[in-house]
């Protein structure tokens, strides 16, 4: 707990160095509304840790959502921190929401749309109400000031990712901004070898908590290294700092995996994930034999007409 307070006290202190008091927001006054206890917080220099949007409006159901919301946000104040949930309300980017906007978010669920980088000026030109993902998140908290942002998973390379470039913006947004993103991780139905690589080509630090392995999502092992150990917050901090001093501009992301008294039910959900996998794979190459049947017949019968009308 003391190296926590310790670590807490170092990114404020370095909130305060780095950021004078509402640099950004007066630049761009106008653009971004903040709550008032974000307000306060960001000119006081009181830690403040940004939360995205999309898990509550496109991540579960209501009121499942809201309750999560609610309980994540208490856990920032427990640890002494001011959360600032992130959204795009009638078109107004809003760092920090009251518990109405809160509600009014997680009633309208997938009604409010997915928000990532790309989506944020459409968003607020049609006055829409937004759900930022961590793309959007990461980029509204840059903005204003804040250099932590807690989420459960990122988004990542997909598989097959090296024919459909389906990879999410998540990972460029850390290569370009920088936001330390605490996250368990990406989720097991990406191709998580393929995330680290893209990371890595984006330069960005990637380190995991008290292991020297990328967690899966649900569990604590992916078979995947990191270059990068942190074991307590102060490490995490130093590492934050190290990156915002150099101006390195890039994100970091550290990576913690599921407690331990939550890796059984992980192991379960995991074992599911893998057999629906296997599934999917096993049906796309029974539709693949069925499609090149088909091919094949259909190539013969129109290579016998050719030669028909070739040879009459
Ligand atoms: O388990 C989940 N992780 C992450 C997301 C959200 O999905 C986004 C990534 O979406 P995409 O793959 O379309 O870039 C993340 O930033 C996050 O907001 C989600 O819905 N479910």
């Amino acid at each position: 707990m003391e190296s926590s307070s310790s670590a807490l006290s170092r990114l404020s202190n370095l909130q305060r160095h780095l950021q004078p008091p509402h640099s950004n927001s007066k630049i761009r006054q106008g653009l971004v509304k903040l709550s008032p206890e974000v307000a306060e917080a960001l000119s006081t220099g009181h830690p403040v840790v940004a939360l995205e949007s999309t898990i509550i409006s496109h991540g579960m159901p209501y009121p499942k959502n809201l309750e999560t919301a609610k309980e994540v946000e208490a856990i920032v104040r427990e640890n002494g921190a001011v959360p600032a949930t992130v959204a795009i309300l009638d078109g107004v980017p809003c760092v920090g929401l009251s518990m109405g906007e809160l509600e009014r978010l997680a009633t309208l669920g997938t009604k409010a749309q997915k928000t990532a980088r790309r989506d944020i000026a459409h968003v607020v030109a049609n006055r829409g109400n937004g759900a930022t993902t961590v793309s959007a998140t990461m980029f509204f908290a840059s903005m204003v000031g804040i250099h932590v942002f807690v989420t459960g998973g990122i988004g990542g390379v997909h598989r097959h990712g090296e024919q459909t470039m389906d990879i999410s913006s998540d990972l460029t947004e850390l290569g370009r901004t920088p936001v330390a993103v605490i996250s368990a991780g990406v989720k097991s139905i990406l191709d998580i070898p393929r995330t680290l690589e893209y990371l890595e080509t984006q330069g960005v630090c990637v380190a995991a908590y008290n292991t020297n392995e990328f967690p899966a999502f649900f569990t604590e092992r992916s078979g995947c290294k990191v270059h990068c150990r942190v074991d307590t917050p102060d490490d995490c901090a130093r590492l934050i700092d190290a990156n915002l001093k150099l101006k390195l501009g890039t994100g970091t992301l550290i990576a913690v995996p599921i407690p331990k008294e939550h890796s059984a039910s992980g192991g379960l959900i995991e074992s599911a994930i893998q057999i629906a996998l296997r599934e999917a794979r096993l049906e796309t190459s029974q539709l693949h034999f069925v499609f090149n049947f088909f091919l094949q017949f259909i190539i013969y019968f129109a290579s016998s007409f050719t030669y028909m009308e070739l040879d009459p």
